[in-house]
């Protein structure tokens, strides 16, 4: 599914690289828990495995597809059809319903919309049912949520259509504990069913043992021994 190698990064203006990566793969339909501090390059990899970062050298590849192969709307295109992403700040469009934010990756991909059993209103809608937004809220612009509802409706977002990725980056940091348990399960059933990898970056440990795998970042990061 995903397969790095030899992968460096360096940010624009950076003397030094922030990611050094000998190898890391990881198989279809696995769950993954990535973990490090703050500063590690968390982030940054994610962006690099969903081709929102191309590497300075080595490979990221996605379905044996190398993103640096690409140009930009092609790592688009690419990345809406096979990839569900809940980012850090959630990246909703503000003057969006939404409803409308969830639909966004089925708009821009037939493959994402003809997963949708059922058509992608109703897998929207059910999705924001199991999220917990019930529909009285769907009509509401995205720049009137809070900032835990913005975080449910990017889940909900990341989710439809069974990408065959799902990367979350701190995806329960808005929530309380109850909606955090509900967020998890929601997240791990959704991606079992539809047989989604799932590469997830926390700082709350209490939630590794819900995944097939837990990777040290520092562990992988050879950057981080020179830096
Ligand atoms: N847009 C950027 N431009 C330049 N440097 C950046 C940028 N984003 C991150 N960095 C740098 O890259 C390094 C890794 O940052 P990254 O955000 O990937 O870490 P992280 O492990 O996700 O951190 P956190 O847990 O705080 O979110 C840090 O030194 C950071 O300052």
């Amino acid at each position: 599914m995903l397969r790095l190698q030899g992968v460096c990064f360096a940010w624009p203006g950076a003397a030094t690289d922030c990611l050094d990566i000998e190898a890391l793969h990881i198989a279809a339909g696995r769950t993954v828990f990535l973990h490090g501090p703050s500063g590690c390059g968390k982030s940054t990899l994610l962006g690099l495995m969903a081709g929102v970062l191309v590497a300075r050298a080595g490979s990221v590849e996605l379905l044996g597809q190398d993103w640096a192969a690409l140009g930009g709307g092609r790592r688009d295109a690419r990345r809406v059809d096979h990839v569900g992403v809940i980012f850090q700040q959630f990246n909703l469009l503000p003057y969006l319903t939404m409803l409308d934010n969830v639909l966004l990756p089925t708009r821009f991909s037939k493959a994402r919309a003809a997963r949708c059993a059922g058509g992608a209103a109703a897998a929207a809608r059910s999705l924001l049912e199991r999220v917990g937004l019930p529909a009285p809220l769907w009509a509401r612009r995205a720049d009137a949520l809070s900032v835990g509802q913005q975080q449910r409706v990017a889940a909900a977002r990341a989710l439809i259509g069974a990408p065959e990725l799902v990367i979350a980056d701190e995806p329960t940091s808005a929530l309380d504990a109850a909606r955090r348990d509900d967020f998890m399960a929601l997240l791990m059933d959704a991606c079992a069913a539809a047989g989604s990898t799932l590469v997830f970056v926390s700082h709350d440990e209490r939630l590794a043992d819900r995944f097939d795998e837990k990777l040290s970042l520092p562990a992988l990061n050879r950057a981080l021994a020179t830096a």
